[in-house]
């Protein structure tokens, strides 16, 4: 607070802000485990010119955390991921208090950036649609599934398709594309109650893989003519078989695989060559962030589309930023309905 000392010049305005932050403590072995992770604080500095103090609204978690931890991070480093933040203080022209922006700057309750790597939420966002979407439907894992679908599957009206981990961020935008695309949508989830949920988001065929007796017969008589499109998020197992049932000329968009991601032992073939060959199908491996020159282009319709109540979402929200590391564990064991998001 600023005062008057008694004939002195006035006393510096001085605001100490404390951040919390989450750093990975252990490498994970295996499945992540809470005591991987470790709480500590942060105090950071006064703001300089052109910066802007922030606060994390809401916080993701996504399975790609666990395979770049492991490639990028050393332990000790504070938790990657990316948040929705409002700004609380500005010494930047470009940024008014009270904005929201999306950041990439890790499991942290507060920071401090000079604005280049932030963007803000599109100036058309309704007050009535939480700001968290932009992590999920209208964020990162919508634009997966947009240029995955569109640009990867080079979908086609009237083509069929094929998404595991459908319920989940990217597959629940997934199979609602291929739809307002015109596409028949086979998905599958691990669980009686997603798959009722993707039933409910207008999935044609909807089936449980951990209870399913036999994965091939399922995937043949969900489309007996077989699948156009394979937006794959799985990898592994459901993978291996899934590619038998490509129709000739098949795309497979090789988006995740996070049934290996805990592996310990890489799992082994089965060997693709065959029905590759057989049936010309192409495969491609895509990271999102390539197709970032056109994110706005995106990020347009998306909203466009939810707000038509054409996409539908669903978020599993986790109250407290003290719960992260829970609900990302959660996320990989699949407690996640639609986007795991944390809301600080
Ligand atoms: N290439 C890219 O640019 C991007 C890739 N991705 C990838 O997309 C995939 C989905 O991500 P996202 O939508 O954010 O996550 P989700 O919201 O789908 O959450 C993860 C889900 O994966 C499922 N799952 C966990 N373990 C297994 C397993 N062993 N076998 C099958 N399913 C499993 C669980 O659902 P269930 O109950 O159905 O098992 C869980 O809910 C991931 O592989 C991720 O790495 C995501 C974003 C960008
Ligand atoms: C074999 C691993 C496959 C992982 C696939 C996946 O989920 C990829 C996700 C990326 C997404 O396309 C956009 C991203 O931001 C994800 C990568 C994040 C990298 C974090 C880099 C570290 C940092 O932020 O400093």
């Amino acid at each position: 607070m600023a005062r008057k000392s008694q004939g002195g010049p006035p006393a510096l305005k001085v605001r100490m802000v404390t951040a919390k932050v989450w750093v990975l403590k252990k490498h994970f072995e295996g499945f992540p485990q809470t005591s991987d992770f470790e709480m500590k604080q942060e105090a950071l500095a006064n703001l300089k010119d052109g910066e802007l103090l922030l606060e994390s609204v809401f916080l993701s978690v996504d399975p790609y955390m666990r395979p770049y931890s492991k490639r990028d991070m050393k332990e000790g480093d504070v938790m990657i991921g990316t948040q929705v933040a409002r700004i609380v203080e500005s010494k930047n022209p470009a940024f008014a208090v009270g904005a929201f922006v999306v950041a990439n700057r890790g499991w942290r309750t507060h920071f401090i950036s000079d604005g280049k790597d932030l963007n803000l939420l599109p100036a058309s966002w309704p007050e009535s649609l939480p700001k968290s979407l932009a992590l999920g439907t209208v964020g990162m894992p919508g634009l997966t599934a947009y240029f995955g679908l569109f640009e990867v599957c080079k979908m086609k009206p009237g083509e069929t398709v094929l998404v595991n981990a459908a319920a989940g961020a990217v597959g629940s935008v997934v199979g609602q594309l291929a739809k307002i695309g015109g596409c028949k949508v086979v998905g599958c989830a691990g669980s009686d109650s997603k798959v009722a949920y993707l039933k409910k988001i207008g999935f044609d065929e909807a089936f449980n893989y951990k209870t399913v007796t036999c994965l091939d017969e399922t995937l043949r008589k969900a489309s007996p003519d077989g699948y156009d499109c394979f937006f794959d998020n799985v990898g592994g197992e459901f993978a291996s078989i899934a590619i038998n049932h490509m129709k000739k000329y098949g795309r497979i968009a090789v988006c995740g695989a996070i049934s290996q991601y805990n592996d310990t032992v890489p799992q082994k073939g089965p060997y693709i060559q065959f029905p590759m060959i057989f049936n010309e199908l192409s495969m491609k491996g895509f990271i999102v962030t390539s197709w970032y020159n056109r994110r706005e282009e995106g990020v347009k319709a998306l909203l466009k589309w939810v707000l038509e109540g054409k996409l539908k979402y669903h978020e599993q929200v986790t109250e407290r930023f003290e719960n992260m590391p829970a609900a990302f564990i959660g996320m990989l064991k699949g407690e996640n309905l639609g986007k795991a998001i944390i809301k600080v």
